[in-house]
């Protein structure tokens, strides 16, 4: 096993080495040669990214006896542990259990102060390992798994992949079987007129921020913005404003999802401008009270703060991934069913955040070598293989390939992708295939309420040509809500392919969704007759009895 210390890029500057000494400068050199000779003797599979998804697949496949290499150019982990999901969750569980315990008479009287931005950043610098991948490298390494810190390239030779180090040395390794390409994906940046010289805030200086800005305009109200608008407010922004593209909150997920989170928000004290878009953006000298000027939004005309209700009919949902994925140089983000280019009003504010979703980590990975499309997600088949790609040997996991922009589907893909390569099958001696992609998406985005779902919406299940019918009830309607707190809103709702009478999609909204939807996910995955799951008896008092109300809302 080499370890990145004698092989990386980043960390094995001979000069660096003790005592800088010839003799020391010699033996790093010896080390580092028999490091890349052992890396040349034998490499089954390159993976490119050591994100949830390149992780996954390196461990699974050195686990089943292969050679693995992961190449690396930032941090062990990637984007989901030190800028996404991790300090995100981070940065918004304080507001949520201030939030819970108001809802508790009794103990609403005891929540008298506000929350403390500096420990909540110093609980996430702890969790985020002091943005540090010392602690996260071991998984890989104690799994016998190589780690080259650098930048992989495909170089357009079969199983082939130049790493460029960070002082600029290159290698290149080949592999026997295959190569896998995670490298994920980074914020998307419109192209409005002035937004990049502004500097704005991506889901990276947002998540690792070390102030709370008094005022805060977040451009996109998907699962990225709506999180953080909301944790900003309740961290203490005096003023919060979201801006949305399409007539709705979490455009994607049923239509009263993003209405219940643009309600709460209100009543937080946050500002939701649906249906616009910002036209130009302008950052100002700065003054006495903000340390890098104010941010000037200007918005296309017509659209005040207004309700889901004035655009209702417009739900682009069912796609796998979001309307605001883009790939590199795409401008769709300006789409004119955004808004007319009429200048409206303006928003004022400290500090601009861009959550218009995501743009693949593809655009210097020599896709061209290979003939796909720079800049482009990576179109797979469901063995996650690189569709155009002669030779069966490349594939894509993860944000990367587009199919589900999450952690958990992600990780999924890469055992999967592992099982693929490693020739594992299941227990009906079936080939290791892609499902859950095509079938049971889960999803919960974190804001209070939470919008957990699994699965089809009804609009989306009805575009796909099923006949289904949908019942809903309220999440706060159950006895385990009441002793969990007073006026829990939220809706549950299911979504049932008539023909089969099985569970196609589920959404839960309200507090702690979270942990609501995993059951939904087993009903789609196991096809469970709606029938049969009538047998699956929900503890007293758990919110989860609303599976009862809706079966019986169904009619069993
Ligand atoms: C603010 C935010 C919150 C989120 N919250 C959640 C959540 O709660 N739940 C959830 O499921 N998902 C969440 N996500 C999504 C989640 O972070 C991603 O889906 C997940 O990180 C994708 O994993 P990945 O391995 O495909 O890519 P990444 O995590 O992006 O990792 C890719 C890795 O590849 C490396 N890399 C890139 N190019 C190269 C190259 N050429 N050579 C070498 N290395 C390279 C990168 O440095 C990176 O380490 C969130 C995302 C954001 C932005
Ligand atoms: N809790 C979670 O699981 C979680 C949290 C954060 C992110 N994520 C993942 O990360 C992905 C990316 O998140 P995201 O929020 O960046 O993307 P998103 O697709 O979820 O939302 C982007 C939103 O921006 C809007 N938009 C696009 N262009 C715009 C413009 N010019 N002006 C105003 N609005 C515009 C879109 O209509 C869309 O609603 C998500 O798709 C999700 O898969 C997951």
């Amino acid at each position: 096993m080499i370890l990145a210390a004698t092989v990386g890029g980043t960390d094995m500057d001979p000069d660096t080495q003790a005592g800088g000494t010839q003799a020391g400068d010699t033996r790093a050199r010896d080390a580092q040669a028999l490091a890349v000779h052992a890396l040349e003797a034998r490499v089954d599979v390159i993976v490119i990214g050591a994100g949830p998804a390149g992780e996954n697949v390196a461990g699974r496949c050195a686990d089943a006896g292969l050679a693995v290499t992961i190449v690396e150019r930032e941090l062990v982990g990637g984007e989901c542990s030190y800028w996404g999901c991790i300090p995100s969750k981070t940065l918004i569980r304080p507001g949520e259990v201030l939030a819970a315990a108001r809802r508790v008479p009794g103990a609403a009287a005891a929540v008298t102060g506000a929350l403390d931005p500096a420990a909540v950043f110093a609980r996430r610098d702890r969790l985020v390992g002091g943005f540090s991948d010392d602690s996260q490298v071991p998984w890989l390494t104690d799994k016998g798994v190589t780690l080259v810190r650098g930048t992989g390239r495909l170089t357009g030779r079969p199983r082939q992949v130049e790493v460029t180090g960070a002082d600029g040395d290159r290698r290149v390794l080949t592999a026997s079987r295959a190569v896998v390409v995670a490298t994920g994906s980074r914020a998307t940046v419109p192209p409005i007129p002035g937004l990049a010289d502004a500097e704005p805030w991506d889901n990276r200086s947002a998540t690792a921020a070390t102030a709370v800005p008094r005022r805060l305009v977040v451009l996109g109200g998907g699962a990225v913005g709506a999180e953080l608008a909301q944790a900003f407010r309740r961290l203490g922004s005096a003023e919060v404003t979201v801006v949305e593209g399409s007539p709705r909150l979490l455009a994607r997920e049923e239509e009263f999802a993003g209405e219940q989170v643009r309600a709460a928000f209100e009543a937080d004290g946050i500002t939701v401008r649906l249906g616009t878009r910002a036209v130009d953006v302008r950052r100002g000298r700065p003054d006495s009270a903000t340390s890098r000027g104010p941010v000037t939004v200007t918005l296309a005309a017509g659209a005040g703060p207004h309700s889901a209700d004035d655009h209702a009919g417009s739900d682009r949902s069912g796609r796998s991934h979001a309307e605001g994925d883009h790939a590199e140089g795409d401008d769709s983000v300006r789409d004119d069913s955004m808004g007319d280019d009429s200048v409206g009003d303006t928003v004022v504010a400290d500090e601009i955040l861009v959550a218009v979703g995501r743009t693949p980590a593809t655009g210097d990975l020599g896709l061209a070598a290979v003939g796909l499309q720079p800049g482009t997600f990576i179109e797979v088949d469901d063995r996650l293989l690189a569709v155009g790609v002669d030779g069966g040997w490349l594939y894509a996991v993860g944000d990367v390939c587009g199919r589900a922009l999450l952690t958990h589907m992600a990780k999924y893909q890469a055992r999967i992708v592992a099982d693929v390569i490693t020739g594992r099958r299941d227990a009906a001696g079936e080939p290791a295939r892609d499902v859950a992609d095509g079938l049971a998406i889960p999803r919960v985005t974190f804001t209070d309420p939470q919008a957990s779902a699994v699965g089809l919406t009804e609009r989306a299940a009805r575009e796909a040509g099923l006949t289904v019918r949908a019942v809903s009830v309220a999440t706060g309607g159950v006895a385990g809500a009441s002793v969990r707190g007073e006026g829990i809103i939220g809706t549950s709702k299911i979504v049932v392919d008539e023909s089969r009478r099985v569970l196609v999609g589920a959404t839960f909204t309200g507090p702690d969704t979270q942990e609501m939807v995993h059951a939904a996910t087993i009903a789609i995955v196991a096809a469970v007759p709606v029938e049969r799951l009538w047998h699956a008896v929900p503890s007293f008092p758990t919110v989860c009895e609303v599976w009862l109300r809706l079966l019986e809302e169904y009619g069993l």
